[in-house]
């Protein structure tokens, strides 16, 4: 490849040239992004977490007879693909393959294979898995890694397309007249800590994290999923905001997982006092989900002790402001399965399982 057209690769990618065997450079991710090719990679991203997240489901289940054990395998696959010279010359060779082949600005290929339907079936190997593995994580650096999804989705927040959605929030706090002395937030999936939620006074703290941090110091980098839930109610929130995040989250059971755990991070009601959840989800995740729809998520918020205060819909977004009426009001039984409620083959596939 001549030296031109590396450079054109790393300047389409946003990134500066690296082997695969050195270690990762800061990185420069675009500035700006016209609005289109924004949304169209924050829907590749979100399919590329969902495979990696199968992917490494099936890995972990089919490498069971290894001994080691690993705290986080999401985390920690590639050393286990890493102490295996086979698999890691599997693993290297795709990425590499994807690097070299990959045009980032063209409509990309199916992850997994068109033929199957992107399915990943029971009969796959684990060479096969590994071999997705360096297909997904490839083009997810090519791309830009999770920093180039990040401005994507801050772009989508711009003032100029209807701004940061915590603007919604902050209207509905002042109609309520809600708030409270040494009033907290946790702010879950924040990308920015200049958002209304955090201009608009009604905060004395706010604990903002995000898988990824854009401030650090100002935004802890913390996964919500893994994070330790408040053991007295001191350290628990008056109001949890979790704006477009559970989208993100790759696989239905852990949706589920995040939508129970909010409940553990707000203060049980006293008096007056009463704890907020404000929830976003694109829109197309109730309109036109296979699995999914207005009275799945209304009915998760209700078995979880929320009672729907406030309730928008945007062309793009749907918007919840729940009131929590606390722990004795959780239906700690329910449970919800993937049932097909909408057939046709135009739907998308979001959907949310509690175990
Ligand atoms: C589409 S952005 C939404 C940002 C902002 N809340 C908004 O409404 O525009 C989703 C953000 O959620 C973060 N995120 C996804 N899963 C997360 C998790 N498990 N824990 C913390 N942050 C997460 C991502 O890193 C990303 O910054």
């Amino acid at each position: 490849m001549t030296k031109k057209l590396q450079k054109k690769r790393s300047l389409l990618s946003g990134k500066r040239l690296h082997s695969i065997t050195q270690s990762h450079e800061t990185k420069p991710t675009p500035k700006t992004l016209k609005p289109l090719r924004a949304r169209q990679l924050i829907r590749r991203f979100h399919v590329l977490l969902k495979y990696k997240s199968a992917i490494l489901s099936k890995l972990s289940q089919l490498k069971s007879v290894d001994t080691e054990t690993y705290e986080d395998f999401s985390v920690d696959y590639k050393k286990w693909i890493y102490k295996q010279p086979k698999l890691k010359k599997i693993y290297e060779t795709e990425w590499k393959n994807t690097w070299d082949k990959l045009k980032v600005n063209k409509t990309p290929d199916s992850v997994i294979d068109p033929k199957s339907n992107d399915v990943i079936d029971n009969s796959v190997t684990i060479e096969e898995l590994v071999k997705l593995v360096g297909k997904i994580d490839s083009e997810t650096e090519k791309r830009g890694g999770l920093e180039t999804y990040q401005t994507a989705s801050t772009l989508g927040q711009d003032a100029q397309r209807g701004g940061d959605s915590s603007k919604i929030l902050t209207k509905w706090l002042s109609e309520l007249g809600w708030g409270f002395p040494e009033c907290s937030a946790l702010e879950i999936g924040c990308l920015s800590s200049k958002n209304m939620i955090s201009k608009c006074g009604v905060f004395d703290v706010i604990k903002r994290i995000d898988l990824h941090s854009q401030e650090p110091g100002v935004i802890e980098e913390q996964d919500f999923l893994k994070l330790p839930s408040p053991t007295s109610e001191s350290n628990k929130f008056d109001c949890v905001s979790c704006s477009l995040v559970v989208n993100f989250v790759p696989s239905p059971e852990l949706r589920g997982e995040m939508m129970c755990k909010m409940c553990e991070f707000l203060k049980n009601p006293t008096g007056e006092r009463h704890s907020l959840l404000f929830f976003v989800l694109p829109l197309p995740c109730v309109e036109n989900s296979r699995y999914c729809d207005l009275n799945t998520i209304n009915l998760i918020w209700s078995k979880l002790g929320f009672q729907t205060l406030k309730y928008h819909q945007s062309n793009k977004l749907a918007y919840w402001l729940l009131k929590w009426e606390g722990e004795s009001k959780v239906d700690k039984t329910f449970t919800v399965k993937k049932n097909e409620i909408r057939k046709g083959n135009k739907r998308n596939n979001f959907c949310v399982v509690i175990k």
